[in-house]
């Protein structure tokens, strides 16, 4: 896995104009699908190396649509996205690899636990030897490596997701995009499993964009809150949270918390008005 020191070795393309910080930038994104559906306005947003980035908003206001631009998956109608200052489709040559997580965990059911996290891996064609330390590795960075051998019927959706997790750390991103993870968990499993996710992004040279509903996530998790508005979707506001790097259950109940959640209550309310 990569760490910070590792990351810092990479350099960045030259490009005129760029800030050297900056991993991703959205510049003027519009995107209208074939059926009419304006999807987003305009968006611009810059998101720098090492950022823990939120995407914040009603339904329908573009979150994932967004998120799927970042990723290659969706193209742009107008504007660009640039992946630190080169385009998008050149994201995994060495140096610069991203990883996706969805909502739903897209386990193989008939593999077992280290050999769902070993296929990004096969795919890529990476010697067994390698890949042997990486799954393990990235089993252990989940708390999973007792649970290598076991089939994905014999975790909880808990464990379920952590094995996708590992499976994106497997690749050793340094983007790493989550579409909604722990949408389907437990309140007490999504908050355990948001606890692990900040230590692992504290510890690795990592950024993330992290697509939630949930405020009270959205803050524990972010450097910066992204809020979105709907019909057409758009970026209303860009929150940093000027949190401890340590966030333990201490935080979730502290003034500072509190105050992030209600400024953020509010401008959801007023992204559903406008
Ligand atoms: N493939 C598609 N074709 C047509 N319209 C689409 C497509 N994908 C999304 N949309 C529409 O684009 C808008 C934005 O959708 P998107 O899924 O990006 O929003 P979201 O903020 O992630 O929503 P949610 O929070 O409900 O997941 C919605 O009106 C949606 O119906």
């Amino acid at each position: 896995m990569m760490k910070r020191e590792d990351l810092s070795t990479v350099t960045p393309p030259a490009a005129a104009g760029i800030d050297e910080d900056v991993l991703l930038l959205a510049n003027q994104v519009e995107k209208t699908y074939p059926n009419g559906t304006h999807a987003l306005d305009r968006v611009r947003l810059k998101i720098r190396r090492g950022e823990f980035i939120s995407l914040l908003g009603p339904s329908g206001c573009g979150k994932s649509t967004l998120l799927k631009m970042y990723a290659g998956l969706e193209s742009p109608s107008a504007g660009q996205i640039r992946w630190w200052g080169g385009s998008i489709a050149t994201v995994n040559t060495p140096g610069r690899t991203l990883a996706m997580v969805f909502q739903d965990a897209t386990l193989m059911p008939w593999a077992r636990v280290e050999d769902n996290v070993r296929l990004p891996l096969d795919l890529s064609g990476v010697p067994r030897a390698d890949s042997d330390v990486r799954v393990g590795e990235a089993l252990a960075l989940v708390g999973l490596d007792k649970f290598g051998k076991s089939y994905p019927r014999e975790l909880s959706g808990g464990m379920q997701m952590r094995a996708s997790i590992a499976r994106a750390l497997a690749t050793r991103p340094n983007l790493l995009l989550m579409d909604e993870p722990f949408g389907a968990l437990d309140e007490f499993t999504r908050n355990k499993l948001d606890a692990d996710l900040r230590r692992l992004w504290a510890e690795r040279d990592i950024t993330v964009v992290f697509v939630t509903h949930s405020i009270y996530e959205a803050v524990y998790l972010s450097t910066k809150v992204v809020v979105m508005a709907a019909r057409p979707g758009r970026v209303i506001a860009e929150v940093p949270i000027d949190g401890p790097t340590e966030r333990d259950e201490a935080f979730r109940v502290s003034p500072q918390f509190i105050g992030y959640c209600q400024q953020l209550s509010e401008l959801l309310v007023a992204a559903n008005q406008c």
